[in-house]
């Protein structure tokens, strides 16, 4: 059987090379195609199946924005996730700390990872588990250097050629055997040594043989401004549905059109209703062929409205048994490919919720973020209202949930419509 392996992602730096002075967010909560850049990464992690456990380190401030991240996932790997810890000064010693949560986990191997690094791939880390299987004690994820390097002792001294024929740079994941790398790292710390930069350096330094594997220039580190603006553009064109990401410039997207949705779901007995892809805490559920999510509901609705596709209703029946239980982002993800299919995207989603319990407001952000990664949307472009309706009607007695959503999208004018009514 094949061995299984823990993922240990690394997420408690302050980001202090990526300094930006509208916000203080460290570097792993900024958002990539509508969800923090944490979220990619554990995805990408999570959906591997030789990984079968996930720890995260954070830092003691991120607590919020951790819990954002991980309802943002909307993936099917959260029985994998442990519960976080709290890193350390150093990424050494947060490393350190996460391993120490780690001792009791029955993996043989684990993969260290850099949570500032979203886009790995399942061939990264085949390649490393590959290794791990032939009998290597550690292997690094690696890029060959492709520039010519130079080196200057101190300004003003004579450059010099380095001959990069035999240089590397190091990416994560580092992979090891479990339970070598938490000695090695007890090891380290107990020597008093506490600023390796990478894993490896560590495994080195305590006699392990490292061997390289194939990393991918796309696996980069957001360090600076500069790598949040290229893993933007990444991003966006990784997660848009194929003709979502034409070519066609949004100044060419001058039909814009606006759809309404509305919808209702009743209470029934439960713990939790869905809204808007996040599952929030109450004494009822809302009942419903699918989950039930009355504000995907309406964003569906509003946004086949906009594009005059007819009604979620027509394209989902409830007499289908396919969509029993089935989670509601799928039917709008379906809307979203109606109206990419016509060359256009969504540019806003404006939604209000009406209910007396649950309390909407603790929720909402976590709701924007949500929509905003099943729309592939910037956060600023989704808007979470909520309101009662005074005790009165059927939301007032509590009954149900109501939801309104209106939906903005820019499409290209069609063929001979002769441009802007
Ligand atoms: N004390 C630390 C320092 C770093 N990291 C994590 O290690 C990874 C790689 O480190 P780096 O890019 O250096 O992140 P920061 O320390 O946040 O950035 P900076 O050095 O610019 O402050 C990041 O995912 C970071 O969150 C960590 O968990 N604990
Ligand atoms: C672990 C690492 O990402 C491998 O490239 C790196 O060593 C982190 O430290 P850095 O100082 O940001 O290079």
């Amino acid at each position: 059987m094949a061995k299984t392996a823990a993922a240990l992602v690394v997420a408690a730096g302050r980001g202090s090379r990526l300094a930006d002075p509208r916000t203080s967010l460290p570097k792993q909560y900024r958002l990539l195609a509508g969800r923090p850049v944490l979220t990619h990464t554990l995805n990408a992690l999570g959906n591997h199946p030789r990984i079968s456990h996930m720890l995260t380190v954070i830092h003691p401030d991120d607590i919020g924005l951790y819990d954002d991240a991980i309802s943002a996932a909307n993936e099917n790997w959260s029985n994998k996730l442990m519960r976080a810890v709290f890193g350390s000064e150093t990424r050494q010693g947060s490393v350190r700390e996460g391993l120490k949560a780690l001792s009791a986990v029955p993996c043989d191997y684990v993969l260290i990872h850099d949570a500032a690094r979203p886009f790995l791939t399942h061939d990264v880390i085949d390649g490393l588990l590959g290794e791990l299987d032939t009998g290597a004690e550690g292997a690094l994820a690696a890029t060959q250097v492709v520039d010519t390097l130079k080196k200057q002792k101190a300004p003003g001294h004579p450059l010099e050629t380095v001959d990069r024929q035999c240089l590397w740079a190091a990416q994560t994941p580092q992979a090891f055997p479990l339970s070598r790398i938490s000695r090695a790292h007890e090891n380290a710390a107990q020597s008093g040594h506490t600023n390796f930069t990478d894993d490896t350096s560590l495994a080195e330094w305590d006699g392990m043989t490292v061997v390289l594997s194939a990393g991918d220039p796309a696996n980069f580190k957001i360090t600076t401004a500069a790598d949040l603006r290229r893993a933007a553009q990444q991003a966006s064109l990784l997660t848009m549905p194929q003709a979502v990401s034409t070519d066609l410039p949004l100044s060419e997207l001058t039909d814009i059109r606006t759809g309404i949705g509305y919808d209702v779901h009743a209470f029934e007995d439960g713990d939790a209703v869905i809204l808007g892809g996040v599952a929030v805490p109450h004494t009822q559920k809302l009942k419903g062929h699918s989950d039930a999510d009355v504000v995907l509901h309406a964003i569906t609705d509003a946004t086949l409205g906009a594009i005059g596709d007819g009604d979620i209703g027509q394209h989902f029946p409830p007499s289908d048994p396919m969509w029993k239980g089935a989670s509601s982002d799928r039917f709008q993800q379906d809307a979203i490919r109606r109206l990419a299919e016509r060359g256009g995207r969504i540019a806003h989603i404006d939604v209000t919720i009406v209910c007396e319990e649950p309390k909407i407001g603790p929720h909402r952000d976590k709701i924007r973020v949500s929509i905003a990664g099943i729309c592939h949307l910037p956060v600023s472009r989704v808007s979470v209202k909520a309101t009662t309706s005074e005790r009165l009607g059927f939301t007032g007695r509590k009954e149900g949930i109501a939801a309104l959503a209106s939906v903005t999208v820019r499409l290209p004018f069609e063929e001979g419509e002769g441009g802007p009514l």
